[in-house]
Formats: structure tokens, C-alpha cells, sequence
């Protein structure tokens, strides 16, 4: 990634949930899908939020890492496939089903999952402006120059009060 991100967008489990859901309304109007390939690991979460608004039970995993080293990304690894019976949903191309995803930042990601899927939906929770053109389906967009904190990679520390210098 080009720079660090240096402004923060903490989210709450409750927040998570929330969002997750409203990303299952407007998934509504494109479905239903047939199946669903969550993006792990963060796509995981929303995965299951969205399979239970939704009614999908059919839910494969594609397994890529690329930000190795915390806001850093590096090479893009894809450590387990798509299996081949539901590549062959839409007659190959990957049509009727719903590919999720925590967030989209670069779009690299959902970009390599694109390939095995053309026609399928992808949706993120949260997007970033080089990756939303990556996603159909999106809630919240935020800066480049910020940083997702998930509820997942976060615990309960002191906060220092504002007027002492505090970070945003
Ligand atoms: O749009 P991009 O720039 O490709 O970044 C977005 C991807 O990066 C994060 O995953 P990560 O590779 O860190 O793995 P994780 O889901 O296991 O945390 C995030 O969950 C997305 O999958
Ligand atoms: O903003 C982010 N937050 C958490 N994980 C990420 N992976 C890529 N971008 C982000
Ligand atoms: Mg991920």
C-alpha cells in the first residue's frame, strides 16, 4: 500500500453486526444466491451474519493473505481454492453466487477472486476508494488514508483524555 494509513475507523461488535446486516438488505434485492464464497479470514464474520439473513446454507471458503505484516500489504497468497463444484455454478462463471468479504482497500484482493468468478456478486462491508470499483455491494466507504480497526483485532484499553494529545 502506497503510505501508511494514519487516521483511525474503530468498529464495535455491535457496529460490525449492524452493518453486516444492512449489507444483507441490499444483498437482498440482488439475490437469491445459490451459494456463498466468504474471503477468509475477515470475510468470515460478515459470512455468517449475511448466510443467516439470507437463508444461504451453501458456503465455500477461498483462503488469501496478503497483508502479512499489519497495514502492510505484501504478495498475494491464495492458500486454498474455490472447490470445483462450485466454480461450475452459472454454468462456470460463477453466476448466482455471493462473494464476501470484511473490507476492500486496493481491490487486489477481490480482484484475484474475480478471476475465478466473473460473474459472481461481491460484496464488502467496508470499502476504501481504489477497491469500491472491485465490490458491487458495499455500507461504508472511508478514506485511503484510514485504517480499519475490526472488533476482532481489538480489546478494551485506557483512553487518554482528548487534551492530552490523544490520536483520532
Ligand atoms: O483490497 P485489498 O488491498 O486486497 O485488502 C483487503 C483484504 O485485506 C484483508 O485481508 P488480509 O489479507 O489481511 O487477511 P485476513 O482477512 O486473514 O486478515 C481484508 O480482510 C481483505 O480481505
Ligand atoms: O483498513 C484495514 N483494516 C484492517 N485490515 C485491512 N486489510 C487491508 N486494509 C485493512
Ligand atoms: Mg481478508
Amino acid at each position: 500500500m502506497a503510505g501508511s494509513p494514519d487516521k483511525a475507523f474503530p468498529v464495535s461488535w455491535d457496529q460490525f453486526h449492524r452493518d453486516a446486516r444492512a449489507l444483507a438488505w441490499r444483498l437482498h434485492a440482488f439475490g437469491p444466491f445459490e451459494a456463498m464464497v466468504c474471503i477468509t479470514r475477515g470475510g468470515l464474520v460478515p459470512a455468517a451474519i449475511v448466510a443467516r439473513e439470507l437463508e444461504v446454507r451453501l458456503i465455500e471458503t477461498i483462503c488469501a493473505a496478503s497483508y502479512h505484516d499489519y497495514k502492510n500489504q505484501g504478495e498475494l497468497q491464495i492458500l486454498k481454492d474455490v472447490a470445483p463444484d462450485i466454480k461450475a455454478l452459472g454454468g462456470g462463471t460463477g453466476k448466482g453466487v455471493l462473494v464476501i468479504d470484511d473490507l476492500v482497500d486496493t481491490g487486489k484482493t477481490a480482484r484475484m477472486v474475480r478471476e475465478l468468478l466473473p460473474k459472481a456478486h461481491f460484496a464488502a462491508v467496508y470499502a476504501k476508494p481504489q477497491g469500491r470499483p472491485a465490490v458491487d455491494t458495499f455500507i461504508t466507504e472511508v478514506s485511503q488514508d484510514t485504517w480499519i480497526y475490526l472488533p476482532w483485532d481489538m480489546g478494551l484499553t485506557f483512553q487518554p483524555p482528548i487534551r492530552h494529545g490523544a490520536a483520532g
